[in-house]
């Protein structure tokens, strides 16, 4: 049966700790192939995207190049509407069938926000749940009806797969990056070469983005 990772996120820039995420969820639970999305509207970001959707699909696409098993899925950037995680798994579910075994990786950050998403309880009927921990992560600190589902749907034997319905947190070292740190040092001027992949920083260089106006 064929397994699926869907990977989405801002990506403003694409980062190097995505890219590790995402070759991390392949090889860790031995995906088929791994969709990158980058969220057109994240509709739930206090402030918008510095990035333009096509730039940051672009970044993705420059990012992944050469990348067994991952894809940059460009279904929420072409999309007018907001950018809600369970209408795009509804989505792959319909395209996929119901026997893909599909697995949503998010990092433990947007779990501790996962009750404010659209229909957030529907998205255990439609994927697993894969989690990437964040260096401060507690899980002692989710809003109860998160914690609730993190106690109840890990299983210790992940050898009897399924299509949906399990969360399962990722064994690789929390790292700190975030694309908030690297807007920050792109704004005063410094090098990022060292934490995006070297396409990436070349693309930025070659459109300035990221720079005060
Ligand atoms: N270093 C990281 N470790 C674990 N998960 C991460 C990491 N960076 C990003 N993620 C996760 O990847 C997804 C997409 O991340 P996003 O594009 O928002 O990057 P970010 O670095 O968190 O950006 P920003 O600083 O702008 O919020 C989110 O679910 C986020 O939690
Ligand atoms: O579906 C929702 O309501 C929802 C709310 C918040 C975040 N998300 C998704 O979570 C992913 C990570 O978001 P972000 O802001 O950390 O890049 C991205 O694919 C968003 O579209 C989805």
């Amino acid at each position: 049966m064929k397994r699926v990772g869907v990977y989405g996120g801002t990506f403003d820039p694409f980062h190097n700790a995505h890219l590790r995420l995402a070759r991390a969820l392949r090889d860790e639970l031995a995906l088929d192939e791994v969709r990158l999305i980058p969220a057109g509207r994240p509709y739930h970001r206090d402030s918008g995207p510095h990035a333009d959707a096509e730039q940051r699909l672009a970044m993705v696409r420059l990012g992944i190049a050469g990348e067994t098993g991952l894809t940059a899925d460009a279904r929420e950037v072409v999309s007018a509407r907001n950018a809600y995680t369970v209408e795009t798994l509804e989505a792959l579910r319909a395209e996929l069938g119901q026997d893909t075994e599909l697995w949503c990786l998010i990092g433990s950050d947007s779990l501790e926000h996962l009750d404010r998403w659209h229909r957030w309880r529907e998205l255990f009927a439609l994927a697993n749940l894969a989690v990437a921990i964040r260096p401060g992560f507690d899980a002692a600190r989710l809003a109860p009806a998160v914690r609730a589902e993190w106690d109840a749907r890990q299983v210790s034997d992940f050898s009897n797969r399924t299509p949906c319905g399990t969360i399962r947190a990722l064994a690789l070292t929390p790292v700190a990056l975030s694309a908030t740190e690297i807007r920050r040092r792109l704004a005063a001027g410094d090098d990022v070469a060292d934490c995006v992949p070297e396409a990436v920083a070349a693309h930025i260089r070659r459109l300035g983005l990221y720079r005060p106006a």
